[in-house]
């Protein structure tokens, strides 16, 4: 075939495409018309969860699982903005990681609304100014964030889904080669997880400390001597173009942030579950606690201690683990924790992320 006639068959296919996309949303309507007669949620996590899982599995290629899940992310959040346009807060300015997380998730035909700090995200989806908010948990080298732990402490918001972002970062400057730099703005965090390569490419420039990526980003847009360490959203927001990619020291990086809502996942096989609870202060009560998870198998994906704010040096316990409420290992362990623990609060059970 020629280039002529491949693009005619590209145009051809297009048509189809475009075809079966208008009727896949017309379906979703048809979904968000019944949903909003039972006042069911529109977003559903493990309905979604189960559609990337089946499309993944039966592609035959050439296309990478990766371009798939993101085609239809895209897809399904076009569809799910026909039934209800979704707002989703999360910890700005616009161009930070959470924003980039919460488009992971819920696609760019949702609203996002940035607020200052993680108790705000709650407090956005609480007062009912936001359907959805986004959180970070954890970071894969700093670990866990203090402040979504204890944001739990005072709501009775439930964790619906997780997402995994990777942490890239990029070098941000409109000097065209690195000896022009004189200053450098960043976050702490990127800050340190770059020392290496600033240590080898920029050691003499002066390092200025901003509150956010994205806010570093917005500072060097207005000094031309200077480069900041943030995402490529960032870039664009302020026209910044991108001198360096992957910047990071650890390619691995990656944090874990969870999607607040009111939605109960019914079990989709692969699940996890977010837990708070507390023990008596006596020798042996923790140990007796965690007991429950080994008698039944269930496996931790993470434990953290954080003080309860009530007494002095009263704890709780802020655990995620493998499975559903619904399964019943889950559920045995549970029981057998209750038994052991002064309060448990299930805080969630949702599809786990790959
Ligand atoms: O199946 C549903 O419940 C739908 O609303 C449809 C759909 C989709 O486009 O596939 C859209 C939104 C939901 O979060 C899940 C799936």
């Amino acid at each position: 075939m020629s280039l002529p006639e491949w693009r005619k068959e590209i145009d051809q296919i297009d048509e189809q495409i475009l075809h079966l996309l208008n009727r896949r949303a017309e379906l979703a309507r048809q979904i968000g018309h019944a949903k909003s007669r039972t006042r069911s949620h529109y977003f559903t996590p493990e309905r979604e969860h189960t559609v990337f899982r089946r499309l993944v599995q039966m592609n035959p290629g050439p296309l990478e699982a990766q371009a798939v899940r993101a085609i239809y992310r895209e897809i399904i959040s076009a569809c799910r903005a026909l039934e209800k346009p979704l707002t989703v807060a999360f910890l700005g300015p616009e161009g930070t990681f959470s924003h980039l997380a919460g488009i992971a998730r819920f696609g760019s035909s949702s609203e996002f609304v940035p607020v200052e700090r993680i108790a705000d995200v709650f407090a956005q989806v609480e007062r009912g100014l936001c359907d959805y908010g986004v959180v970070p948990v954890e970071n894969s080298w700093a670990g866990a964030v203090p402040e979504t732990l204890d944001s739990f402490l005072n709501s009775n918001l439930r964790v619906v889904w997780e997402i995994y972002q990777p942490i890239y970062h990029n070098l941000l400057s409109r000097c065209t080669s690195l000896e022009e730099i004189k200053r450098l703005y960043s976050h702490f965090q990127p800050l340190a997880q770059c020392r290496q390569w600033l240590r080898n490419h920029l050691p003499h420039v002066e390092e200025i400390e901003a509150s956010s990526t994205a806010k570093a980003a917005e500072l060097a847009s207005r000094d031309p001597e200077s480069a900041a360490i943030a995402t490529y959203l960032a870039a664009e927001k302020y026209d910044l173009p991108i001198l360096c990619e992957h910047i990071e020291d650890d390619p691995t990086n990656r944090t874990r942030f969870l999607v607040l809502g009111y939605n109960e996942p019914e079990p989709t096989g692969k699940d996890k579950t977010s837990l708070i609870f507390t023990v008596p202060n006596r020798a042996g009560e923790l140990a007796h606690a965690l007991n429950a998870f080994e008698k039944y198998d269930v496996n931790l994906t993470m434990i953290e201690t954080r003080p309860t704010r009530s007494a002095p040096w009263q704890y709780f316990f802020y655990v995620d683990l493998q499975g559903h409420v619904k399964d019943t290992a889950v559920s045995k362990a549970l029981n057998l924790l209750k038994e052991h623990s002064l309060f448990v609060r299930v805080l969630g059970s949702y599809p786990e992320a790959s």
